[in-house]
């Protein structure tokens, strides 16, 4: 895969502060590629150090093949950038700020197909500041569309929004993708991080923790996993907290919750057990370590680290 963005041991301090420590990062040419970290991790800084809005202190970073210290200016016309809504002038209408933001840029979009793609075909008249959340950045992703950017750089677009106008945000993002542009995503939701992105980076404190697919981040994590099954007959709930890796039992009626730090052992020796004491495990369901279970341990790594 084309590498877009490629960063280089990127430094950048804050006085006493170290925001971005040593971050080294490729983004290929298509992905979705979340960066997600708790807060003051410096995603922020990160991203718009690749906008060139920022300037790194030490390391380089690489844009479209070209580097933001030296050409900035060029790479500015070739990406997209979501503008917070305190960046977009309150009293404009939707169809004055498509056309005040396309005159920034010599490359333009077509302007009917971006209309058309974010629903603001009607909303032209609208005053900037009468629209709804979901509709301000609606506006704000039409925006960042503009100049029919290659790389689009979205600091936080849920932030604010309901589920249902976050979900339409994912819908948009995924098409941007689909018409071959590169995405760039900070978010603090893990759900969204798993929903919309191909690759993740998990920040904490200006380092890179791990950077994969939301699912083999979820198979390499060391989390706990649970397994729920139903059963026939009398099960003694001493003897499963016997079971090797087990570190604890939830025993419903009905049901039974193992939450196990070696699903391997804990499975073999289940049936092991069900076998030895006559009765039958019915309708098992393995659960999987969540984003957020993966989020959790990459950042209690960090703090051990720290
Ligand atoms: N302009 C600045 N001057 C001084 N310190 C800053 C500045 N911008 C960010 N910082 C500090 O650098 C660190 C990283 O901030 P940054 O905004 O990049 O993190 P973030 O991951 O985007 O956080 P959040 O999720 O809260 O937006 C924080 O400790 C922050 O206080």
């Amino acid at each position: 895969m084309e590498t877009v963005i490629r960063m280089d041991k990127v430094i950048k301090r804050y006085g006493a502060k170290t925001a971005v420590n040593g971050i080294s990062l490729q983004i290929g040419k298509g992905e979705i590629f979340g960066i997600v970290g708790p807060n003051g991790a410096g995603k922020t800084t990160l991203i718009e150090m690749a906008e060139g809005l920022r300037k790194a202190d030490s390391g380089s970073i690489r844009v479209l093949g070209m580097d933001i210290a030296d050409h900035a200016a060029a790479i500015k016309e070739r990406i997209g950038v979501l503008f917070q809504a305190t960046a977009i002038p309150p009293k404009a209408k939707v169809g004055e700020l498509l056309r005040l933001f396309s005159s920034f840029y010599t490359r333009n979009a077509d302007l009917p197909a971006v209309k058309r793609a974010f629903g603001l075909d009607g909303k032209e008249h609208a005053l900037y500041k009468s629209l709804s959340g979901g509709w301000k950045q609606r506006v704000a992703l039409a925006l960042a569309l503009i100049n029919d950017p290659e790389i689009v750089f979205l600091d936080e677009p849920s932030m604010g929004l309901d589920p249902s106008a976050r979900r339409e945000m994912w819908s948009m993002i995924q098409s941007m993708s689909s018409e071959g542009r590169t995405v760039v995503v900070t978010t603090h939701y893990m759900e969204e991080a798993e929903a919309l992105c191909d690759r993740v980076a998990i920040i904490a404190n200006g380092t890179v923790m791990a950077v994969d697919t939301p699912e083999r981040l979820k198979q390499q994590v060391n989390a706990p996993r649970k397994l729920r099954f139903r059963h026939e007959g009398q099960l003694g709930k001493e003897e499963l907290e016997k079971l090797d890796g087990v570190l604890g039992v939830e025993a419903g009626p009905g049901i039974t919750v193992l939450e196990t730090a070696d699903m391997d052992q804990t499975l073999q020796q289940l049936f092991r057990l069900a076998d030895e004491q006559g009765w039958i495990v019915k309708g098992l369901q393995i659960e999987q370590a969540s984003m957020d279970d993966v989020f959790n341990e990459m950042t209690r790594l960090e703090g051990r680290l720290a």
